[in-house]
């Protein structure tokens, strides 16, 4: 029982290393996580919904968890595969396609939260 629960507390430290290595080593994720604070500030500026802070909330961690999967399969390949093949790059390719299209839902969320107080700000 001690033993499955020491397990558990190590599994939780293996993940917090993983996510210091994704901020510490992956541009795109730091530029993520800056984009977070900003999204966040905005928000809280702007005073958005309960609703509204749950679609930034999601789709931020969205972004973040698909940019920690995007790095993992990056290594994995450059582990089994160090010389070209259009396999690996195809790999590659589909899983930074995969950060790109939560990154996509993500600006438009920030739009569609946006637009309307900025259009609202415009007509004065
Ligand atoms: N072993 C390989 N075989 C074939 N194509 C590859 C291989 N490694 C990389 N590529 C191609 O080069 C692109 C960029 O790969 P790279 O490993 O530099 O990733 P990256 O997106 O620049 O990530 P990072 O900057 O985080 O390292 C891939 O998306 C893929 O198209």
């Amino acid at each position: 029982m001690f033993q499955a629960i020491w397990k558990f507390i190590c599994g939780f430290g293996y993940a917090f290393r993983g996510i210091w290595i994704l901020i510490r080593s992956q541009r795109n994720a730091q530029v993520h996580c800056l984009a977070v604070v900003v999204v966040a500030s905005s928000g809280w500026l702007l005073k958005i919904s309960a609703n509204e802070w749950l679609a930034v909330i999601l789709i931020s961690v969205v972004v973040l968890a698909l940019e920690a999967v995007n790095t993992a399969i990056e290594s994995v390949v450059d582990l089994v595969s160090p010389s070209y093949h259009p396999l690996a790059g195809r790999a590659k390719d589909l899983a930074a396609g995969a950060v790109l299209i939560a990154a996509i839902g993500a600006l438009l969320i920030a739009a569609i939260i946006v637009w309307p107080r900025l259009a609202h700000v415009i007509a004065g």
